[in-house]
């Protein structure tokens, strides 16, 4: 896959790694480089994922947090922080993540590596629970705050 990556100046001691893990997974990485504001960092990822000229994102910032309200706002992004190996898969197995997040505050070296290989390894199930949920994001994201979900079967 191509993948984007980004960072700021508290992600940045990350990135070497993000870097060397796509790498040794066979990804070609694009790097947006660093901006010392995360709304940045995160509109220059985000942008390459939701126009399609590469197929995910890593976003680097001290908390993930910062990265990944920014990158939300992108319609199209599905943004996620995950610092532990379960939620790294399965926000991309149920919710079709395509932006991975990562404080380089939180996490070291040897976690962020694990971190990038499960997101990276993992697809989006497609099954129809997880397709009827994201339709509902999808309508959130369109209908703002006059959305009308249907409930819950
Ligand atoms: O981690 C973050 C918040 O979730 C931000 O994206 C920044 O990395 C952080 O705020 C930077 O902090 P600093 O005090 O300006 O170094």
């Amino acid at each position: 896959m191509k993948v984007a990556i980004g960072y700021d100046h508290a992600g940045a001691p990350l990135a070497e790694t993000v870097r060397e893990t796509l790498g040794s997974l066979g990804h070609e990485v694009l790097d947006t480089g660093q901006s010392n504001d995360y709304p940045n960092v995160a509109f220059a990822v985000g942008k390459d994922v939701a126009t399609g000229a590469v197929d995910r994102g890593i976003i680097l910032c001290g908390s993930g947090a910062g990265v990944a309200v920014a990158a939300c706002k992108i319609p199209g992004i599905r943004a996620a922080c995950a610092h532990d190996h379960y939620t790294a898969g399965q926000c991309v197995s149920h919710d079709d993540v395509n932006v991975l997040c990562l404080g380089a505050r939180v996490v070291g070296t040897a976690v962020a590596t694990e971190l990038v290989e499960a997101f990276m390894a993992t697809s989006f199930s497609g099954e129809e629970r997880h397709l009827r949920r994201l339709g509902k994001v999808n309508q959130i994201e369109a209908d703002g705050l006059d959305t009308d979900l249907a409930p819950a079967p």
